[in-house]
C-alpha cells in the first residue's frame, strides 16, 4: 500500500480578510504558522516522514511547508516547486471580498464562480497588474499556459500532467510524498483520485494547515482517505469554507 499526504497551506492573510486570492502571492497569518506546524506535529505524531516534497510557487503554500518540514525535523528534504500546483487563478475576482461579492451579485453566482467544475469567473485583462505575465517566475511559460481565469476544469487539466508525469511515478516507486498546495489546486486532485463528479465536487471544501491522509493501492487508486485530527474540528473548519462566499444576511 502507498500513502500520500495532501496540505492545503495554513491561514493566509486573504483568508482572514475572506478576499478572493488565487495567484495572488500572499503570506501567512501567525495563525496560519501556527497550523503549518502544528500539520508538521501530527504528521510527526502519526509516524510520517517523507522523500520528496512538492509545493506551488506560491509563498504561503511554500511557507507552509517549509514550517512542517521544520517541526519534522526534515528541512534538507529535496522540495519541487511548480506553478502547476498554484491556486486556481480566480480571474477579475482576485482581491475581492468574498462576502461583499456575495452581497453584491447574490450567494448563487458566488457559489457558481467558487466551486462550479466548469463556468470560469469573469478573466483579467492582459494590462490587468493581476495579470501573471509580467511576474518573473513565470517567465518560462508561454502566453497560452498563462490563466487570466481558470475554473476547476482548467485547474485539473493544468495539474494533471505534473501528476501523471511527475508525481504519479515517484509514489509507484515506492517514495513517500507530501503535496503541500491550495485549496482548489488539491480539490483537482482529489476530483481525480476519488473519481468525484462534477456536480458532486461543488461540495468539497478542504480545511487549512490539516493533513488528507491518501492510502492507495499499487494503481494508485484510493483504498481510503482521511484527516488527521480532532474531526469534530475538522468538520467545523471545513463548512467554515464553505459558509466564505455567503454574503452576512
Ligand atoms: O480565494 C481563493 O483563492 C480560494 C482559496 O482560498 O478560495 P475559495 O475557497 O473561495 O475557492
Amino acid at each position: 500500500m502507498k500513502k500520500i499526504v495532501l496540505l492545503r497551506h495554513g491561514e493566509s492573510i486573504w483568508n482572514k480578510e475572506n478576499r478572493f486570492t488565487g495567484w495572488t502571492d500572499v503570506d501567512l497569518t501567525p495563525k496560519g504558522i501556527k497550523e503549518a506546524r502544528n500539520a508538521g506535529r501530527l504528521l510527526s505524531e502519526a509516524g510520517f516522514s517523507f522523500d520528496i516534497a512538492y509545493t506551488s510557487v506560491l509563498k504561503r503554500a511554500i511557507r507552509t511547508l517549509w514550517l512542517t518540514l521544520d517541526v519534522m525535523d526534515l528541512m534538507w528534504l529535496p522540495i519541487h516547486n511548480t506553478w502547476r500546483l498554484n491556486e486556481r487563478h480566480y480571474g477579475a475576482l482576485q482581491g475581492l471580498n468574498k462576502a461583499e461579492t456575495a452581497a453584491k451579485f447574490g450567494d448563487e453566482q458566488v457559489l457558481i464562480w467558487r466551486r462550479s467544475y466548469d463556468i470560469r469567473p469573469p478573466e483579467l485583462s492582459i494590462e490587468d497588474e493581476r495579470y501573471p505575465g509580467t511576474d518573473i517566475r513565470y517567465k518560462n511559460l508561454n502566453r497560452s499556459e498563462l490563466p487570466r481565469t481558470e475554473c476547476l476544469k482548467d485547474t485539473v487539466a493544468r495539474f494533471l500532467p505534473y501528476w501523471k508525469n511527475i508525481i504519479a511515478p515517484q509514489v509507484q516507486s515506492g517514495k513517500n510524498i507530501i503535496i503541500t498546495a491550495h485549496g482548489n489546486s488539491l480539490r483537482a486532485l482529489v476530483k481525480y483520485l476519488d473519481n468525484i463528479s462534477d456536480q458532486d465536487i461543488l461540495n468539497c471544501n478542504i480545511p487549512t494547515g490539516i493533513p488528507l491522509i491518501y492510502e492507495l493501492d499499487d494503481e494508485l487508486i484510493p483504498l481510503r482517505s482521511y484527516y488527521l485530527g480532532d474531526q469534530t474540528l475538522i468538520q467545523d473548519a471545513m463548512q467554515q469554507v464553505a459558509n466564505q462566499g455567503r454574503s452576512a444576511g
